[in-house]
């Protein structure tokens, strides 16, 4: 679809995916049209599969031709894969492999993931106001490396004859260094304090490589190093501790989701892929939410917020991201709340009603 005469375009691949994903990709795609054609922005988009919907229509869950269309894109935005209908199928031929391959295709190492809790929704966070109040944590993840993508891996029989599976967790130092440096360099965007979360104590490929960078290029960054299993206590306790936090790819997921309880719901959690010189990718933290797919009970907000970190990282498109972060700060204010995020004294809506009345909201902008 394209918006004629707009100054600037951009070509963006749509995955809807699997579960919800088709829900909050909808109310997405309304609202980037409506900010882009405020800011003289027109979008052609592409929509792909990935993921289950990609194994139903095809056999696989990335097929070449998705990820060269994403390839060829100036940025790609994801809604989220897989459900119950493909649990059962061999680990390689699974959606999450879709995705996972995706991100290696598209050579996005580093994914950052914003937890901070707007205000609004303080009440709605499982814990208590003063242990949330001013959460504002940038977890960066190394997204393609890791135990999800060491090799050998598969299944074997140990000398007892009992049937075993493997996985190798493997980082190289130059992997590392540049993970690194995009901690550095986001936390000296923000207030100059990095804590490296590994499992140091235990693992060789977590041992503390990342100080050698920060002691020699970023002086002025003040770095820790934390144990992972101390970090997933930390966050909960007292997690206005944390800044940026550069992590491996398995931490990296489980603490995003445990950071998600802070601000009220992983329903609010957006991410960017980035690092590659190419399109960026950019996705809700939460997955295809199938035990609510197709009620329109989904909270579409972390899928907005999602394509607002495109506009802004992907392109440089500061006005039209705040633009759709206002307009979503402005529907909470309003008191308006999907079930996840519901609060007493507040008005419950649908996944629907939540886009009508985000584009109300940006029209009125
Ligand atoms: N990036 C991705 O595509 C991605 C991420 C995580 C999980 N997954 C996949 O999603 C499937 C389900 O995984 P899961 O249940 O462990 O995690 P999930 O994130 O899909 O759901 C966990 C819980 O959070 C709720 N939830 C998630 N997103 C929500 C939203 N936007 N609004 C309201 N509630 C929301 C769900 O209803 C569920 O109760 C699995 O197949 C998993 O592999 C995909
Ligand atoms: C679905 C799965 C492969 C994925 C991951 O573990 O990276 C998800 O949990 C995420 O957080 O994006
Ligand atoms: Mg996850």
């Amino acid at each position: 679809m394209t918006i004629a005469a707009a100054s600037k375009n951009y070509n963006i691949t749509l995955l809807p995916g699997d579960g919800i994903g088709p829900e909050i990709m909808a109310v997405a795609k309304t609202c980037l049209v409506e900010v882009g054609s405020q800011h003289d922005i027109a979008f052609d988009f592409t929509e792909a599969l990935v993921g289950g919907a990609a194994i139903d229509a095809t056999g696989i869950p990335l097929p070449p031709e998705t990820l060269a269309t994403c390839q060829a894109s100036d940025a790609v935005l994801l809604a989220a894969i897989g459900g119950y209908k493909w649990d059962t199928l061999p680990a390689e031929q699974r959606p999450e492999q879709g995705l996972l391959g995706l991100r290696a295709g598209l050579g996005v190492f580093a994914n950052l993931r914003p937890a901070n809790i707007l205000p609004q929704l303080i009440d709605a966070s499982s814990l208590k106001r003063e242990v949330v109040e001013g959460t504002d944590i940038m977890v960066i993840r190394r997204l393609i490396g890791g135990i999800y993508f060491g090799k050998p891996k598969g299944f074997g029989v140990d000398d007892a004859g009992n049937k075993t599976g493997f996985n190798t967790m493997i980082y190289s130092v130059p992997e590392i260094e540049r993970i690194a440096r995009v901690g550095f360099e986001t936390a000296k965007k923000r207030s100059n304090r990095l804590c490296s979360v590994e499992k140091s104590n235990v693992l060789e490929v977590s041992q503390a490589l990342v100080t050698r960078i920060g002691a020699e290029e970023y002086p002025d960054v003040e770095l820790s190093h934390m144990y992972v299993d101390n970090a997933a206590m930390q966050i909960i306790r007292a997690p206005t501790q944390f800044d940026t936090i550069v992590t491996g790819n398995i931490f990296g997921d489980i603490l995003s989701d445990a950071a998600s309880m802070l601000t009220g719901s992983i329903g609010m959690l957006p991410s960017a892929a980035v690092g590659s010189d190419g399109p960026g990718l950019f996705e809700p933290v939460h997955g295809s939410a199938p035990d609510i797919a197709g009620t329109d009970k989904a909270n579409p907000l972390a899928q907005v917020l999602s394509a607002a970190m495109m506009l802004r990282y992907q392109f440089g498109e500061e006005e039209a991201a705040a633009k759709l972060e206002k307009a979503v700060n402005d529907l909470l204010d309003d008191g308006y709340r999907t079930g996840d995020i519901m609060s007493e004294g507040c008005t419950q809506v649908g996944c629907t009603k939540m886009g009508e009345i985000l584009m109300a909201k940006l029209k009125a902008a």
